[in-house]
Formats: C-alpha cells, structure tokens, sequence
C-alpha cells in the first residue's frame, strides 16, 4: 500500500526553465494546461515530493520532483514560485494566490523538517 500523505495540493501549470532558450516551458506534453500539485509526504522515511497531474483526462504527471534538504525555494511573485532541482528549474505558476501561499507554507515546512 502507497504510504505517502497528501499534505496540501494547488491548482498550478508546472513550468520548466529552458537554459539554452532563456524562456519558461509548460512541464509535460501537449502544451500550457492546469495541473493539481501535491506535496507527498512518506513518513516512513520522512521523505517529500511534489507530484503534478494534469487536470485533463490524460492526467498526465508533469512533476515528480523529490524535495532535497536545503533547497531555496523562491518565492519569486505572489503566484509564481521556482526552485532548482540538481538538473533543472521548476516553477508554479499558481491559479490564484491563497492557494500559492498555502503551498508554499506547506514547502517550508518540509524544507524545515527534511
Ligand atoms: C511563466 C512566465 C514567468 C512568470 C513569472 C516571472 C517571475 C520572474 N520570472 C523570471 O523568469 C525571472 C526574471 C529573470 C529571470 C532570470 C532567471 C530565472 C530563470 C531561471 C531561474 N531564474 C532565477 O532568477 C532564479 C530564481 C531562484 C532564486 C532562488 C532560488 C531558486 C531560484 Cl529558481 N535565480 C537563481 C539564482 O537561480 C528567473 O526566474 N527569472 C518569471 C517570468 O519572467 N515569467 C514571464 C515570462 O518568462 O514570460
């Protein structure tokens, strides 16, 4: 049985940063579109990730990035957040800001606890 926990999730379209073009891309295939983003929590060895699946039928994962110990997270506008994985830059772009600030004090959390 899965053990992770769903500690808080937010309506976002995943973005990744394309180095060589110096410009944002939408995370997955088939162009911009809404995921819902969760953080994971697997208290069995208190490990966290953010998991995205896009609102769509396909559901398609468009993130699954495990949280590392000191990472930055960036809280760049009220709605759009980043961060740097050890190959690439993530950022959310938020639907609305409540659920930004939610889920960035649901990061920090982990952040805090890792
Ligand atoms: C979806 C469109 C998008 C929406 C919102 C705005 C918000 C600002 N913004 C950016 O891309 C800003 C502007 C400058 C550019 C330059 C570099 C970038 C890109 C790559 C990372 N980065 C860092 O500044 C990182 C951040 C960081 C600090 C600390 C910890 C982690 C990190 Cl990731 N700094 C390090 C030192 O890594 C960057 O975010 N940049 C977004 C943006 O214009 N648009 C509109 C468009 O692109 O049309």
């Amino acid at each position: 049985m899965r053990l992770e926990v769903s500690l808080c999730q937010a309506r976002a379209t995943v973005m990744l940063y394309d180095d060589a073009g110096r410009r944002w891309v939408p995370a997955g295939t088939g162009g911009q579109s809404v995921s819902r983003v969760h953080i994971y929590q697997n208290p069995a060895n208190n490990t966290f990730r953010v998991v995205g699946r896009k609102l769509q039928a396909d559901q398609q994962v468009v993130i699954n990035c495990p949280l590392v110990r000191g990472t930055k997270y960036n809280e760049a506008t009220p709605n759009f957040h980043q961060w740097r994985d050890s190959r690439q830059v993530w950022g959310l772009n938020f639907g609305g800001k409540d659920e930004a600030a939610q889920f960035a004090s649901t990061m920090l959390h982990a952040l805090d606890v890792l």
